[in-house]
């Protein structure tokens, strides 16, 4: 394997110009408990294309491509790899027949650098040092990865730490790639910057195969796309045929929906009100950096704050601030005009905050536990799931309801069309867009004041995602104030009524949603001046916080003031004088 990826340019040679497929399934047939994952898939990818999958949830995406990937066994089928029968009974196998996976959780150690993490498990290839040093070097400049090897990982923005999974893959002779929904944490930029390299991978030679719920981009990158449906292909199409419509169709049945909300139903009465939030975190080398630097705003009854920034700028520290599950230096909070800064999460939601988190494996669901358990996550005081106080005495603990909290998962299962053989099953078995929709069905529930909605579409397809945006619309108009955090920059865009830009702890702009194009919102998350936002005066001109060593754009503190020009309307997401008080420190990573 080793030997045959080193070609001249440092690529696998993939050279090998036969006519058999790269990849071709048969048959495939894959059963869990009540549910047929995968029935009698066929399909052919050829070599040195980018090949997509897509379907609606559960469809059965995942399952194939973890089989191909030899996690999970096909109970029927056969997998052939350039014309060669493979059995592939662990991921071991796979890599051996130079197939590689990058998953939708990176699998990367933080605390080690780039090297280290790409050798790690893998000494035998190219030792770990010179020789692996300059095999990373050689694959990196071939695919312009611009991987820097002795960073460490926890200092990279996620469109960086992609790149090293994918320079993981190559570096263990992968000529076949699988990406799982690899857009999803993306900002536009630097999706461009992603399918750039999988065109010079494809040029070289390789396959790559990717599963997206982004029509618009499957249509842009692929050159070939297989529609699965209920476990089956329904379609295999071109996309120069086709239209996102079409696609969409063609997946669920349903037209592509839009997020856009155009009639207002902000009011003004103040629903959450941050002030002058700190947050600082620890180190590993115990020094402390600033992670919320002197946060405010108002949301107001009806109306939608969206925040906009490339994961890591300390969104995520914003929410869990928000929901009580970290403690501020400094700065309040204030839900409907009670002063929450010093209670706790169970007791912020009591009062009427609903939470769909970021990481729904870690502070949505009880993975192992069934269905209906996961139904009264969170809630386990209020109605339906709890009834008392128990034996009709005053003060006395209240009892867990548990026919009426099987009764109510039930209910949202059907409501929110989640796909699962029924509720005894565990929330692990569901596929992640169908975990997605089951929690967002349980906190809209709750009919909550405050609803804290981090990526709440992260993962689904688009139907479903229409009826997400649709609940959360017609919850907004009956008073409902949303935090929204997003990836999605045409979701963000689309629904929020205000919206803001987060970069190294602080909120430096506003952005018209009425006006501002997601180039514009990607390039401001970046740190670039943009058009359609306003500096914020109130934040202050100097940055405190933390370098940006997010995402895959280096901070352009070095960068002129815009023209003048274009000046009038338009302001920069930070002077460009602005000087880090402080390199060392980080906004919000991980
Ligand atoms: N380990 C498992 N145990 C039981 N059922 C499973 C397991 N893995 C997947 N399934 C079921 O198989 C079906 C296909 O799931 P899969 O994850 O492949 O869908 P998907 O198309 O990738 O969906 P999504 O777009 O939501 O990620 C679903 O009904 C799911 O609940």
């Amino acid at each position: 394997m080793s030997s045959e990826s080193s070609g001249s340019s440092g690529a696998p040679s993939g050279a090998d110009q036969g006519s058999a497929a790269a990849v071709e399934l048969r048959g495939i047939t894959k059963r869990f408990p009540g549910v047929v994952a995968n029935r009698d898939i066929d399909i052919r990818v050829d070599r040195g294309t980018v090949h997509a999958l897509v379907g609606e949830n559960g469809a059965g995406k995942s399952t194939l491509m973890k089989i191909l990937y030899g996690m999970q066994r096909p109970d029927e089928g056969t997998i052939s790899i350039d014309g060669e029968y493979a059995a592939l009974h662990s991921p071991a196998d796979a890599i051996v027949r130079g197939i590689g996976m990058v998953h939708q959780h990176f699998m990367l150690a933080d605390n080690l650098t780039v090297l280290e993490n790409t050798v790690l498990g893998a000494e035998k290839l190219y030792g770990i040092g010179a020789r692996a040093r300059k095999r990373i070097k050689e694959l990196s400049d071939a695919y312009q990865l611009g991987i820097r090897p002795d960073v460490l990982v926890e200092d990279l923005g996620v469109a960086d730490r992609q790149r090293v999974e994918i320079l993981k893959a190559l570096y263990r002779g992968a000529r076949i790639l699988i990406l799982d929904e690899p857009t999803a944490v993306l900002v536009p930029q630097e999706v461009e910057a992603l399918f750039a390299n999988l065109r010079e991978l494809k040029a070289e030679g390789l396959t790559v195969l990717f599963i997206s719920h982004k029509l618009g981009e499957v249509l842009s990158v692929a050159d070939a796309i297989t529609v699965i449906r209920r476990g089956t292909t329904v379609a295999s199409v071109r996309p120069e045929e086709t239209t996102p419509k079409q696609l969409a169709e063609l997946m669920v049945g349903s037209e592509l929906p839009s997020a856009e909300t155009r009639e207002s139903t902000v009011t003004d009465e103040p629903m959450l009100r941050v002030e002058d939030l700190h947050l600082s975190a620890t180190d590993p080398d115990g020094g402390r950096r600033t992670v919320l630097d002197g946060i405010s705003f108002t949301i107001h009854k009806g109306e939608v704050l969206g925040v906009a920034g490339v994961e890591g700028n300390g969104q995520a520290e914003l929410v869990e601030a928000v929901m009580g599950m970290s403690d501020p230096d400094g700065g309040s909070i204030t839900l409907d005009g009670e002063d929450i800064s010093h209670v706790s999460t169970r007791a912020r939601r009591e009062s009427g905050i609903g939470y769909i988190p970021e990481d729904r494996h870690r502070h949505g669901l009880l993975l192992e536990a069934p269905l209906w358990e996961n139904r009264i996550l969170g809630h386990v005081t209020e109605k339906p799931n709890a009834k008392g106080p128990a034996l009709g005495i005053p003060g006395a603990p209240q009892l867990l309801a548990l026919k009426e909290a099987r009764a109510d998962a039930e209910r949202i299962v059907a409501e929110y069309d989640v796909r699962t053989p029924g509720i005894e099953v565990t929330a692990a078995s569901l596929s992640g867009g169908n975990q997605q929709k089951f929690i967002v069905g349980r906190e809209m529930s709750h009919e909550p004041k405050l609803l804290i909605a981090a990526h709440p579409t992260r993962g689904v397809d688009v139907g479903a995602q229409a009826q997400i945006w649709d609940q959360i619309r017609t919850a907004r108009r009956e008073g409902l104030a949303v935090l929204l955090i997003s990836a999605d920059l045409d979701e963000l865009i689309g629904l929020s009524d205000t919206l803001r830009v987060m970069y190294r702890g602080r909120l430096v702009a506003d952005a018209d949603p009425a006006t501002v194009t997601p180039q514009e919102l990607g390039s401001a998350m970046t740190g670039a001046a943009s058009g359609h936002l306003e500096h914020r005066e109130d934040d202050g001109a100097q940055p405190q916080g933390a370098d940006a060593t997010q995402g895959a754009d280096e901070p352009q503190d070095a960068e002129q003031p815009q023209d003048a020009d274009r000046s009038q309307n338009v302001g920069s997401v930070e002077s460009a004088d602005s000087t880090d008080s402080n390199d060392s420190e980080r906004g919000g990573d991980k």
